[in-house]
């Protein structure tokens, strides 16, 4: 990021020592414990450390990443790093995209968010089945300062859903050029090519 006319703000480096995953989906929590293996970090999730889950009232990935990043690094006095995804499907507009959580309802019923897409899409005549998923990070510092990446993957929507391995929308995504679903691939298999994966990858560059 630069400011207007100024220099661009030198990026802040994560040096090892504990990092808050701000987030209360387990099955992100899990990857991006994974995403960070092998930096010195000693990772603690916002759900063991009882923080806030705060409404997200940004209109883009980035707003609601930055949004759960800041809230976790100021309440808990350490880094805090966020990750804001969802699945945009082009029939739909990019819908479900930062509402992907929302689709789901309050008992997070992925089965019902797969059906609904699968349903809206269904619904128009000649509808392409082309979708991608996009991940946005933030890591805040208590101080204020924030850094953000963005990545992304591109696939189809099949139906029905398959495999049981990943989380959320993962069963109905084929990702470009593939045979298996993210619900069908092992974790390793979506990290070589997911959006987070894709996403993380252009953090570890930055802040390590
Ligand atoms: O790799 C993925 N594979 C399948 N589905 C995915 C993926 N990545 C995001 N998604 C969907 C489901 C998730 O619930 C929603 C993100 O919503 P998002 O608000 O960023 O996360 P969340 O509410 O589940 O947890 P939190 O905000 O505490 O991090 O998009
Ligand atoms: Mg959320």
């Amino acid at each position: 990021m630069s400011g207007e006319g100024g220099e661009p703000q030198a990026i802040r480096k994560l040096r090892p020592g504990k990092l808050v995953i701000a987030s209360h989906n387990p099955g992100k929590v899990r990857e991006i414990a994974a995403l960070l293996e092998g930096h010195g970090l000693d990772v603690v999730s916002a759900a063991e450390l009882d923080l806030p889950e705060p409404e997200e009232t940004g209109t883009t990935f980035v707003m609601n990443a930055e949004l759960k990043a800041r809230v976790a690094a100021d309440l808990s006095g350490l880094p805090a790093l966020a990750d804001d995804s969802g699945m945009c499907v082009e029939a739909l507009g990019g819908d479900p995209g930062i509402f992907s959580a929302r689709w789901a309802g309050e008992r997070k019923d992925f089965g019902a968010a797969m059906r609904l897409v699968q349903d809206k899409v269904d619904a128009i005549d000649g509808a392409s089945r082309d979708a991608h998923f996009v991940c946005a990070l933030a890591l805040a510092w208590p101080d204020g300062h924030v850094e953000w990446f963005e990545g992304r993957v591109d696939g189809t929507l099949v139906w029905p859903p398959r495999g049981d391995k990943g989380f959320g929308y993962d069963p109905m995504f084929l990702p470009e050029g593939r045979d298996q679903t993210f619900g069908e691939m092992d974790q390793d298999e979506k990290h070589a090519i997911s959006h987070r994966a894709d996403a993380f990858r252009q953090l570890v560059a930055a802040v390590f």
